[in-house]
Parts: C-alpha cells; sequence; structure tokens
C-alpha cells in the first residue's frame, strides 16, 4: 500500500515538476482555492436567481405542478357508475326482458362500494335479448274474437257500401223527412235486395216514428231505420240449439247446387265441437264425385268420423247409418250432407222426403233440424229457393252464405218478411270459422255502419 502511494506521489511529480519547491506548492494551493470560490459564487449567484424567477411568477408554478397530481391517482369516481350499475343489471337480467332500461337510472345514489373489477361486466346485457316476446301468445288470444265482429262488418261491406256509405250526409243541415228523400232511401233499400214488401215495411215505420213535418238530424234517421231494420229480423233470429232428450241431434242440410252446404257442414263441425260437442257427419251427397272427399276432409280438420260409401250409393242408406252409429257410440250431433238440387227437380225433392221417412224410424223426430243453406249472392231468388224447399220437405232454418262476396245482403229482409223461418247462421266468408250465429241487432249495425260497425274494431 505504502509502495503504491509513493509511485502515486512520484508520478505526479512527473507530471508537474513545479510542486518539487514551495513556492510552486504555494502557488498550486492557491490556485485551488480560488477555484473553489469561484465556483461556490456561481452556485450562489444561481440560487438567487432562481428564488427570484419564483417569487414573480407564483400562478405559473401552480399551473406547473398542478398536471402531476392527476397522473398519480387514477381517478376513481369515473368507474364508479359502471361498477354499480352492472349488478343491477344481472339481478333484473333473468327474469325480465326489460333489462336496458333498469341499469340506468339506479347508478346514482349510492357511490363507493363497487370496485374497478366489476368493470367487466358488460355480460349482463346480452342475456336481457333470449326471452323477449314468447310471452305475447296471450295478446293474440284476444285478437281472434274482436277481429271476429270486424269480419263480420267487413264481410258486409259491399252491402253496406250500397245501402248506407252517405246516407248520413243527405240529413244533414236539419232537413225533413220529404219526398226525394224517402225516394233515395227506397232506391238504395232495393238496391240491396231487401225486397218491395220489406222495403215498405221499413220506411213507414220510419216515417211514423219521426214525422214529415219536422226537422231531422242524419243521428235520428240512422237510430229510426236501425230500429225498424231490428224489428223486422228479430222474429228471425232464433238460434239453433243442439240439445236434445235423445242422441244424436241430427240436422239434415239442403240446398241447390253449390249453395255452400258441405263448407257450412264443415265450418258447423267446428263450431260444435268447439263448444263441446261430438260430432259425426254424413256423406249423403253421393251424386257428385268428389262431394265425399271435400266431406272426408273437413272430418280430417275438424278430426269428426265421417261415415260414408261409394258414389252412386242410397243416400237415405248412408245417413241412416250414420244416424244409427251416432246412437250406438253416443255421439251428439250428427249432420248430413246431401246433393244439391233445384226445387223445380220434383223427384230429387222426393229423395229428401225419403230421407225424412227413413230416419224416422230410428228417431221419430229426426230429422230434428232442416237447414236450409242459401246463397246469398242470389238475392230475390233465394227467396223462391226458401219457398220450394219448406214446401216439399218442411225447412226448419235457414244459413245464408258468401254474404261476403255480394252487395245483395238485404235478402235477408226478404226471408224473414216472407217466410218467417229462423234464420240460424250467417256465412261470410270459406275459412272455418267463418260461420256466424244470426243475430239481428248486430247484423243490422254492421249494415249501417253504426256503433264503428265500419269493418275496423
Ligand atoms: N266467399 C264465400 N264462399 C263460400 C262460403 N260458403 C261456401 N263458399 C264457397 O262456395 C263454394 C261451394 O261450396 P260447397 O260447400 O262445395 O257447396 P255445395 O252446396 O256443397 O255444392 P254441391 O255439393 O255442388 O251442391 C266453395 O268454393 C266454397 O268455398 C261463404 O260464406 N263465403
Amino acid at each position: 500500500m505504502m509502495i503504491q502511494v509513493r509511485e502515486w506521489l512520484a508520478q505526479i511529480l512527473v507530471w508537474m515538476p513545479w510542486l518539487r519547491d514551495e513556492q510552486g506548492v504555494l502557488l498550486g494551493l492557491g490556485a485551488v482555492v480560488l477555484a473553489l470560490l469561484s465556483l461556490v459564487a456561481a452556485l450562489v449567484l444561481r440560487r438567487r436567481r432562481t428564488v427570484r424567477r419564483r417569487a414573480s411568477q407564483p400562478a405559473a408554478l401552480e399551473r406547473e405542478t398542478e398536471p402531476s397530481e392527476p397522473a398519480v391517482s387514477p381517478e376513481p369516481p369515473a368507474p364508479e357508475p359502471k361498477a354499480e350499475s352492472a349488478p343491477e343489471a344481472a339481478t333484473v337480467a333473468p327474469s325480465e326482458v326489460v333489462a336496458p332500461v333498469a341499469p340506468v337510472e339506479p347508478a346514482r345514489p349510492k357511490p363507493a362500494q363497487a370496485p374497478v373489477e366489476q368493470a367487466p361486466e358488460p355480460a349482463p346485457a346480452p342475456p336481457a335479448p333470449p326471452a323477449p316476446t314468447v310471452v305475447e301468445v296471450p295478446v293474440e288470444q284476444p285478437a281472434p274474437r274482436v277481429s271476429w265482429l270486424g269480419r263480420v262488418r267487413a264481410g258486409l261491406s259491399k252491402t253496406r257500401a250500397g245501402l248506407a256509405d252517405g246516407l248520413g250526409a243527405l240529413f244533414l243541415g236539419g232537413k225533413r223527412l220529404d219526398d226525394a228523400l224517402l225516394e233515395e232511401l227506397e232506391t238504395r233499400l232495393l238496391m240491396a235486395d231487401v225486397g218491395l214488401d220489406a222495403t215498405r215495411r221499413i220506411l213507414d215505420g220510419l216515417t211514423e216514428r219521426l214525422g214529415r213535418k219536422e226537422p231531422v238530424t242524419p243521428e235520428a234517421v240512422m237510430a229510426a231505420l236501425a230500429d225498424d231494420m231490428t224489428a223486422l229480423l228479430a222474429p228471425s233470429a232464433q238460434p239453433l240449439d243442439v240439445t236434445t232428450a235423445t242422441k244424436p241431434f241430427v240436422i239434415l242440410v239442403v240446398g241447390i247446387n253449390g249453395a255452400g252446404k258441405t263448407t257450412t257442414i264443415g265450418k258447423l263441425a267446428h263450431r260444435f265441437k268447439s263448444t263441446g260437442h261430438s260430432v259425426m257427419l254424413a256423406a249423403g251427397d253421393t251424386f257428385r264425385a268428389a262431394a265425399v272427399e271435400q266431406l272426408q276432409t273437413w272430418g280430417a280438420r275438424n278430426d269428426v268420423p265421417v261415415v260414408a260409401q261409394h258414389t252412386g250409393a242410397d243416400s237415405a242408406s248412408v245417413i241412416y247409418d250414420a244416424v244409427a252409429a251416432g246412437q250406438a257410440r253416443g255421439v251428439d250431433v250428427v249432420i248430413a250432407d246431401t246433393a244439391g238440387r233445384l226445387h223445380t227437380q220434383s223427384n230429387l225433392m222426393q229423395e229428401l222426403a225419403k230421407i225424412k221417412r227413413v230416419l224416422a224410424k230410428l228417431d221419430p223426430d229426426a230429422p230434428h233440424e232442416v237447414l236450409l243453406v242459401v246463397d246469398g249472392g242470389t238475392g230475390q231468388n233465394a227467396l223462391n229457393q226458401a219457398q220450394q224447399f219448406h214446401q216439399a220437405v218442411g225447412v226448419t232454418g235457414v244459413a245464408i252464405t258468401k254474404l261476403d262476396g255480394t252487395a245483395k245482403g238485404g235478402m235477408l229482409f226478404a226471408i224473414a218478411e216472407k217466410l218467417g223461418l229462423p234464420i240460424r247462421f250467417i256465412g261470410i266468408g270459406e275459412g272455418i270459422e267463418d260461420l256466424q250465429p244470426f243475430a239481428a241487432g248486430d247484423f243490422v249495425d254492421a249494415l249501417l255502419g253504426r256503433n264503428g260497425s265500419d269493418g275496423q274494431d
């Protein structure tokens, strides 16, 4: 160690030879002291300048210091709301579809509980969609009932268009029920095939109620018209009651070709089944080749048995077999189809009389209903048919079909006025549910477009 120190000193003396005498040493020390003093002075001056600058610019300094703080604390309040709303959503989502709304509001009240870990909770939002609208099935339920009335109204729209559209406007401005207005009304009623006699009855009733001297309002005219029309139809609105002491209740369905017999039977089967009755069908139209298949199709649609034989078989025999089978099985209602025929074909009308005779052997009261099906589009002709069929086989009820496709729906008034036969059903379409028990008030309201009867609910 000593040797090393000696070597360093020797080395220094080699680099600085002037240190070998006393004067040189003093000079060297003086230089070192001078250098140190200058260094100290420089530091003091620098310090003073710094202090002066700070004193003159405090605001700037503050601004300079601020930004450093946020960088340290990563602002916890921001994540808080998310952390809170997330758990809420998680509880709502499983039960309700409405989840998207819930998370937003509760975010405010409680602040600091949940830490940032909760943030990755976007997961609860997706579970909401799966449950969605399936629950809305029940909403469909009321719709058919409501739209059924709408369909009746819509079905009568063609007749209503000619009969009642714009009728109220004729009486605007306090007019009296004068000849011109009565004539206009008469024309409309006749065009709708209400028939001459029924039209007279309706107009007589109207003038009697309202008088011809006092001004009338459209509302009063429509109300009086509705009352008279309903009064004319009401006696014919007799619903078919299929309860009997001995089962089955037998319905013999008759009418001209293409009136809608087979279709009406299909709709009736549906209606009776849906009211809890057991039903059996008899394919008594053995004349038309496709008639048996057509009835079997309706039987399959309604899931009811159909008794049938080959084309050309004896109609009375088929219907007899069906009623016998119905008795054996305790069926509630047997509905028998028959071939279409014109009321002028007396031999075919005799066939219907034979069917009645044969059935009486099984049940003296059978058939319990001879239901005449008439095509509403045939207007006043339907009246002739009804009269002829009634004379030949004793019709006990009428079903009027295809009212949806005609402007001659007024023929019901003629049938009611002339025959006084019960009108059991009206058909307003080809669908299985497009058959409605006849109700006088509803029918008239639908015809006149009253009580919202404009085809829309
Ligand atoms: N638009 C409409 N069509 C109907 C209605 N009822 C029946 N029809 C149609 O009228 C046509 C004839 O109906 P069918 O039931 O075959 O008549 P049918 O009296 O049995 O005929 P035949 O066996 O030939 O005597 C078919 O196209 C039915 O879909 C109804 O209320 N409205």
